[in-house]
């Protein structure tokens, strides 16, 4: 395995009586996009919060570069977009950047980093006339200024739209195909299955899966049968039907007996595709919740 750039052991984080995170060890190797997932208050903005040094374990340990992440020597080597940026209205873009640039020995050129994250047409532009779009890339591409060798980024893609998704997406595959690693927190199941190599699910502040994408989607042994149909006749292991643009997705635990049965069925069908289950199929196993959406 790569270098590990940040650890937890066994931590636990208490509220007064809320358990936020209970005995969670997770190592962060060099190079990796981790996806951190689960339902609303499963406890990952604190997981969060403690690698980056805003918070303190009640109980356990967790290293950032080998030190105390409230370090400073640990903490120059690390970037954060938090859930909410509070910059002052009247601080232009440029100015934002420049300033957060100031803390750092070697930062980022900021006309790179403006036009990674389009945000080089609104540079003079002061942050409370930006769109939510744009505040919300500001506040990633801001993790990005220190030339971090890791970023967590907590919902980072929260309220923008499809481009402003893909813009951000882009920013972090350059980030990571540079050797950075990236730790992501997100309520988009299909932005974690975009991005991250691995994922760990949280759930009630505990660790209940920590795997690659694709043994996560295996470990539920659902699939997807994916085909144009004009309706669908009833079929015998169909667990769930969904509807995209003109194609239909029949989720079954056994896909070769499914596509008989629709063959025999006589209904004209087309364009047929098998996928293994989603990440969603799989984290509703392993939660046993609706996803936090
Ligand atoms: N400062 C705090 N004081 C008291 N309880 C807190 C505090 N911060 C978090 N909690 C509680 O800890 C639990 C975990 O919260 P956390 O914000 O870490 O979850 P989350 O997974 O990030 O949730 P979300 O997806 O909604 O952002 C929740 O029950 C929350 O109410």
């Amino acid at each position: 395995m790569n270098e590990v750039l940040a650890r937890a052991v066994g931590v636990t984080r208490r509220y007064g009586d809320v358990t936020a995170v209970d005995d969670v060890s997770i190592e962060i190797p060099a190079g990796q996009v981790l996806g951190l997932l689960g339902p609303n208050g499963a406890g990952k903005s604190t997981i969060v919060n403690m690698f980056v040094g805003l918070r303190r374990p009640t109980e356990g340990r967790v290293e950032l570069f080998g030190h105390n992440p409230r370090d400073v020597v640990a903490r120059r080597r690390m970037g954060v977009t938090p859930q909410e940026t509070g910059l002052p209205q009247t601080v232009r873009v440029g100015e934002a950047v420049d300033f957060v640039a100031s803390h750092f020995p070697d930062p980022i050129d900021t006309d790179e980093l403006l036009a990674r994250f389009a945000l080089t047409d609104v540079v003079r532009r002061q942050t409370g006339g930006l769109s939510g779009g744009q505040m919300r890339r500001l506040a990633v591409a801001l993790a990005f200024v220190g030339k971090p060798d890791l970023v967590f980024l907590d919902e980072p893609t929260t309220g923008l739209d499809v481009e402003g998704r893909h813009t951000l997406w882009a920013g972090i595959r350059e980030f990571n195909a540079g050797g950075g690693t990236v730790v992501l927190t997100s309520h988009y199941l299909d932005e974690v299955e975009q991005l991250a190599e691995r994922v760990v699910i949280i759930d009630r502040g505990r660790v209940v899966a920590d795997d690659s994408v694709e043994a996560l989607r295996r470990l539920t042994g659902l699939q997807r049968v994916s085909v144009s149909i004009p309706e669908v006749p009833p079929l015998p292991g169909v667990e769930g039907v969904e509807h995209a643009g003109d194609r239909t997705h029949l989720v079954t635990h056994d896909a070769d007996q499914l596509v008989r049965d629709l063959v025999r069925s006589g209904i004209p069908f087309s364009g047929l595709e098998i996928h293994a289950g989603s990440l969603e199929d799989a984290f509703l196993a392993l939660t046993a919740k609706t996803p936090a959406v």
